[in-house]
């Protein structure tokens, strides 16, 4: 459960040499009746961990990709308290660790302490909530303390190498690496010195190092886990769902086996 639970499924795909392999989809899109099944293609095709979007109506952080994704599933009605009572409900046919991705104005409107308890009765076992930084994560941090659940913290690429150690010393299940200054959505390249960023992060971290945004490609996945123990992959995996193109998710997924 919860924390423990994202320790040992990056342990397990990093202990046989492989790298990690985190897809993010936006709950509901496609229907909500469709995310049982989704989680599960998502689990054979290999993902270490899923990476699961609430829909919000102001995702500042988002790309034109989520952004669309998000609003096909608040025209669909799904809400937070929707994707709990689901997941609550399938959680016994999934073996696969479920993080959320959800802005903090749905949690507070949930309620904190409701909501961190629902997650660990829903299966959800980590959080990140990119729109609460170190300084005000107070408000939730002592919820998912008391139910193990993970506070995976975003690294900036414009962040001062004080704030990058602190962020990479309180991070918990990993350290979502992030690639770009931006939002998310699918690019072409990255900046040079990506990889000596990355690994530079590594060291001052005890879990593992994620690289996300704008990676789409397998070759993106290849090239950026030499220097990290995984990707985050949303928009290019949100696309290929929406599209029903299911073998493109399982050759993305599968390039970053060893
Ligand atoms: O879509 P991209 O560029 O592949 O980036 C991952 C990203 O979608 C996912 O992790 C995510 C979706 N919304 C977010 C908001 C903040 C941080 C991360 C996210």
């Amino acid at each position: 459960m919860g924390k423990q639970k994202l320790d040992q499924a990056f342990k397990q795909v990093l202990d046989r040499g492989d790298k990690a392999f985190v897809p993010y989809i936006m709950a509901g899109d496609g229907g909500l009746d469709k995310l049982e099944e989704q989680l599960a293609l998502l689990e054979e095709s290999g993902a270490t961990v899923v990476e699961l979007g609430i829909a919000f109506s102001d995702p500042v952080a988002d790309g034109p990709t989520i952004q669309e994704a998000g609003i096909r599933a608040l025209k669909d009605g799904v809400t937070l308290t929707g994707v709990l009572e689901l997941l609550k409900k399938t959680k016994a046919s999934r073996n696969i660790p479920i993080v959320f991705m959800t802005y903090i104005n749905p949690i507070f409107n949930y309620g904190v302490e409701r909501f961190a308890k629902d997650c660990a009765e829903a299966g959800v076992d980590g959080l990140i909530i990119p729109d609460v930084p170190l300084e005000e994560e107070e408000l939730v941090s002592p919820y998912l303390k008391q139910y193990e659940i993970a506070l995976i913290r975003l690294a900036a690429l414009t962040s001062t190498k004080e704030r990058l150690t602190e962020i990479a010393k309180r991070t918990e299940g990993f350290l979502y690496a992030v690639t770009v200054t931006g939002t998310t959505g699918a690019r072409a390249t990255f900046k040079d010195d990506l990889g000596a960023h990355l690994e530079s992060l590594q060291k001052n971290c005890d879990v593992p190092v994620l690289a996300g945004f704008g990676v789409s490609t397998p070759e993106h996945v290849k090239s950026l886990t030499q220097h990290c123990d995984g990707v985050v992959v949303g928009s290019r995996i949100v696309d290929l769902l929406h599209k029903g193109e299911t073998e493109e998710i399982r050759t993305l997924i599968a390039s970053a086996k060893a």
